[in-house]
Parts: structure tokens; sequence; C-alpha cells
């Protein structure tokens, strides 16, 4: 059952029950002072005790066992009306007795009801004043003695004064939730905030990493892993838009000789001026990488074969033309070029790189130094590979 021990009831519970006990007692010693003028024998003494010392405990205990003690506070609450009203029209209407009764319970109703909570009130007063007129005829005994009185006026002003007392702290107590909610918001924002930049730069550091993990360090060009997934996905489209895409397959002649005349720095730097060139003779659709040790391989999308060998001689002879000049000595190279196109020659990457491949292999038989474009009859002259 819920709600049985004092400690865990509901505030509310806990708040009328002071208050119906300690406003309820000051009722009983008003009215029984009231009494005490008139003649009254001892039933109206024991509905007295009954009302205003029982019944405050009563309708506390069963606000405990209530399974919705807000609700049952607020039933009580209309039951303590209909009882002040029988009270009130039993009593003959005495002003300051009435006025007390009256603003006790529609104060507290109007706390959790607002303004239905004065009409529910008024009702219940009403039903009261009318239940005792079915007792006895009603009657009017405006007046009532000073002590009478001044325990109404006390009672009354030291129950507004907790009403008020009460109404502050709660609203206080929400304020601090308020402003601390607030706070809360801003934390979180805050957190939220550098949780985004975290992500952002983790992103920009992600994209740095797939980017140097496609490129060749040396040359900046894109490496061989970039071309086998590169090349497929080109001649998809190629496949889909009916167009052609060529393999250009660059070695340098004689590059150990380099490195061993000039040292392996000066390779690189030859190495670097090839790059450049090919960077800066290639269309942006181009795919320039660095295949192997001194090999760099260019995929030109929407190229046909004879373009990509025109090309190539541009690329060998702005190379043979250049060289590089390194710790004041000017070292010249050439190279060699083998070029194969799709569909022309190879229908998938791997026949066409091989296509490419053959032809390298045949410009430098020829002697080096030239661009050889592949044809059906190299196929022969490659002993183990083919
Ligand atoms: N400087 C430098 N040399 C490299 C690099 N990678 C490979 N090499 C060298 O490139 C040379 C390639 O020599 P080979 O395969 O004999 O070819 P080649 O001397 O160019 O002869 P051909 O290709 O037959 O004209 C080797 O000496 C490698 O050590 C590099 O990153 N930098």
């Amino acid at each position: 059952m819920k709600g049985t021990t004092p400690e865990n009831s509901h505030w509310i519970v806990q708040l009328n029950y002071r208050n119906r006990t300690g406003s309820f007692a000051l009722l009983f010693a008003a009215i029984g002072v009231h009494f005490a003028g008139l003649a009254h024998g001892w039933l109206a003494w024991a509905l007295l005790a009954l009302q205003f010392l029982l019944y405050p405990h009563l309708m506390y205990l069963r606000a405990r066992r209530s399974e919705a003690p807000l609700a049952t506070e607020l039933n009580s609450l209309l039951c303590d009306s209909v009882l002040f009203g029988a009270w009130i029209g039993w009593l003959g209407f005495p002003l300051w007795l009435s006025y007390t009764m009256l603003m006790g319970v529609t104060i507290n109703l109007m706390v959790f009801r607002g303004p239905r909570g004065l009409f529910q009130s008024l009702f219940a007063l009403a039903c009261g004043i009318a239940f005792s007129a079915l007792l006895q005829p009603l009657h009017l005994t405006l007046y009532s003695n000073w002590i009478s009185n001044l325990l109404c006026i006390t009672g009354l002003s030291l129950y507004l004064m907790m009403v008020g007392n009460v109404a502050f702290t709660r609203n206080q107590r929400i304020r601090e939730a308020r402003d601390q909610l607030h706070e809360s918001q801003e934390t979180l924002q805050q957190v939220n905030r550098a949780l985004q930049q975290q992500l952002q730069e983790n992103t920009e550091l992600q994209n740095q990493l797939r980017e140097l993990a496609d490129r060749d360090p040396l040359t900046g060009t894109y490496n061989r892993r970039y071309f086998d997934v590169t090349i497929a996905r080109e001649l998809s489209y190629c496949r889909r838009h009916g167009t052609s895409l060529a393999l250009i397959l660059i070695d340098i002649d004689h590059f150990k000789s380099v490195n061993d005349t000039y040292g392996h720095q000066a390779g690189d730097q030859l190495l670097i001026s090839l790059a450049d060139l090919l960077k800066r003779n290639s269309r942006g659709s181009d795919i320039i990488c660095r295949f192997g040790g001194e090999e760099f391989l260019i995929a030109l999308p929407d190229t046909d074969c004879a373009t990509a060998v025109a090309r190539a001689e541009e690329y060998a002879r702005g190379f043979s033309d250049a060289g590089v000049r390194w710790q004041g000595q000017q070292i010249s190279a050439t190279l060699s070029a083998g070029v194969a196109s799709f569909p022309e020659q190879a229908e998938d990457a791997d026949k066409l790189l091989r296509c490419a491949d053959i032809a390298l292999y045949q410009a430098k038989k020829s002697g080096r130094n030239r661009v050889v474009a592949y044809s059906g009859e190299m196929r022969l002259q490659i002993p183990a590979t083919d």
C-alpha cells in the first residue's frame, strides 16, 4: 500500500494535516466560546469535538491510505466545505465564525483549483447550509462574543500567513529548480558544442588520413592502392556511358644509373620533377599514380589510344628537355611509355594494365626513349608473362 508512513506521504497530505489540526482546534475553541453564551446540550458538544478534534485525524488517515493522495485531499476539502456549511447554517450565520470557515476552505481549494475552487467551495457550503436547513429551520444569530471573534480573527490571520509562506517557499523552490535547469541546459549546450567540434576535427583528420593513405609521400601522386580501387569504378562508368579510357604506363630509362651516378636523393628529385610534369600536363579528370619505384601510371578517361600516345609523347619530350638540376649539375633522363586503351584493346582493368605493360616492355626492348601503343601481335613477344 502506498503512502502509509507519515514520512513518505504526499507533501499536501502532511501540510493539510498540520493546517487542519491547528485551525480546527482554534475553531473548536471559537465555537466552544460561542456555545458558552448559549445553552447547548451534550450532543452539541459531542458533535463539536467530533468535527473539530477527531475529524482532522480521520481525514489524514484516509489520505495516507489513498492511492491518489492529492485527489483525496481535494475531496476532503470539499467535504470540509459541506460540513462547514452545515455548521454555519446550524449556528445561525455568526459573522466571524462563518467568515473564518468560508475563507479557510475557499482559499485552500483556490490554491489548487483556481477560480473553479471558489465556485466549488461556495456550492459545497450552500449544500451544507441546505442540509442544516433540513434538520432545523434556518435562523440568524449574527453576533458572537468578543473572545470567539478574537479567536476567529487570530486563527484566520495565522492561516492566511501560513498560506502566504507556503506559496513563497514553493515559489522559491520552483525558481531554484528553474535556475538549475537553466545551468544544466547551458552545460549540455557547451558539451554539445565541444562534441560537434570534436566530430568536425575527427572528420577532417579522417579525410587527411584517407588522403595520406591514397597518396605517394614522395611525389604526391596517387598510389597503386588508389589506382586499383578507382580504375574499376572508372571502367564501369565507361561501360555505362560507352566512353573510352586510355592507360599510359611510364618508366624512367636507366634510372638505376642516375641513382648510382648522382645518388639516391638526386634520383628522388628526378621522380618528383617527372610527377610535377605529369601533373602540369594532365586534365583534372586524369588519374596520376606512382605505380612502382620509377614507374608512373596515368589513366585518361574519355581518351582513345591515339590521343593517349600523343599525350605520352608530350610527356616524354617535356621530361627529356627539362631534366633536373641537382647540386649544380644538370641531370638528363628519358622515359619509355606503353599505351593501351579501353575498349579498343582490353575490356577489363587487369587486361588493360597488362596491355600497357606489354607495350612498355616493347618500348624498352626497342631501344627506350619512346612511346609504344599496344597491338595484338605483341603478345607473342612477351616470353614469361604472356
Ligand atoms: N632514388 C630512388 N630510387 C628508386 C626508388 N624506387 C626505386 N628506385 C630505384 O630505381 C631503380 C630501378 O632500376 P631498374 O629496375 O634496374 O631499372 P632502370 O635502371 O630504370 O632500367 P630500365 O628500366 O631497364 O631502363 C632501382 O635502382 C631502385 O633502387 C625511389 O623511390 N627513389
